[in-house]
């Protein structure tokens, strides 16, 4: 039996059969080869004018996130994990379906500004008034977006002379501050040692806890099952399963190792099966009752 509506996690967001589909030139070959190919040398691609292709990044994803999930993303390259973060986060307009947010969500990176002329801490400042967090509210979390992002005197330094690393805990440690219901992260993880993980895993847990839904891309199965309640897989834009972080984690780690094993016949199997098992996500929207 169903539980009774109260009990049920709010909805933070709806993803309703989203379709999102980029424009790429196509790969048309330069030099004399490329006039017998388009047929006259006066269509030959010139300045970004040539055929193009499109890519469907996303072609159909359904999913419902609430209150209290750490949603992790996985999939290869090029499954369409940052174009969902980057379609939740309002940057990428769907060519169809819809998108639900209860608030604003902040997607890693963006919503902060970082200015490389600028220190950490100045950064720190800009980047917690720009996700609308006032000068008190900044001042009252400034230790401890420091302490988080662990970069010991660099805070002090342009952002600029700062690692990739570097820059990446800074920037969680600021869009965490604001302690967003929805927070989206791709990747920014992958870049930080141990202790670094731990407490951002920690932050996380902690945002999760108070009601928050977060969405994580990663690469490593380690990482989402640590610090996930939940994931996703994708495939070239579609949702293969929808599931317990565990689990959909170790089924993409053991499709992957198939596919790098060269062991395609095992990998398309498992890949048939888990998308049999995962694909029925249906999201019917009803805006006034911010439920889906
Ligand atoms: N601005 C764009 N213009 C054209 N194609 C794009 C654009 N952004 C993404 N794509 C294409 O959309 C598809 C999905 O890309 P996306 O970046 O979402 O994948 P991803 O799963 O995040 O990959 P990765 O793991 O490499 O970060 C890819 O084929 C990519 O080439």
């Amino acid at each position: 039996m169903a539980p009774p509506e109260a009990d049920v996690p709010r909805v933070h967001v709806a993803v309703a059969d989203v379709h999102v589909r980029f424009t790429a030139p196509a790969n048309a070959p330069r030099g004399p080869d490329s006039t017998r190919r388009w047929g006259r040398p006066a269509v030959v691609p010139r300045l970004g004018n040539g055929p193009a292709v499109v890519v469907r990044a996303l072609a159909g994803i359904s999913l419902v996130a609430r209150a209290g999930e750490a949603i992790g993303v996985v999939g290869l390259n090029g499954s369409g994990k940052s174009t969902l973060l980057r379609t939740i986060a309002g940057l990428e307009r769907p060519a169809r379906g819809t998108v639900l947010a209860s608030s604003a969500p902040v997607l890693l990176g963006v919503n902060a500004a970082m200015v490389g002329a600028l220190t950490g801490r100045e950064n720190l400042r800009l980047g917690c008034l720009a996700m609308g967090m006032s000068p008190a509210e900044v001042d009252a979390a400034h230790d401890g977006v420091v302490a988080l992002a662990g970069i010991g005197d660099a805070v002090d330094r342009p952002m600029r002379t700062y690692s990739s690393g570097m820059a990446a805990r800074l920037r969680f440690a600021i869009a965490a501050a604001a302690q967003p219901e929805v927070l989206l992260i791709d990747e920014a993880l992958a870049t930080g040692d141990a202790a670094f993980r731990q407490r951002s895993t920690d932050r996380i847990e902690q945002l999760r806890r108070g009601a928050g839904c977060v969405f994580l891309v990663s690469h490593g199965a380690r990482t989402i099952e640590e610090t996930c309640t939940r994931a996703i897989w994708l495939h070239q834009g579609r949702l293969v399963l929808d599931g317990g972080a565990a689990e959909v984690a170790q089924r993409y780690a053991g499709w992957a190792a198939e596919l790098s094993a060269g062991d395609d016949a095992a990998a398309a199997a498992t890949l048939a099966e888990a998308f049999t098992e995962g694909t029925d996500t249906v999201v019917a929207l009803d805006a006034r009752r911010e439920s889906a």
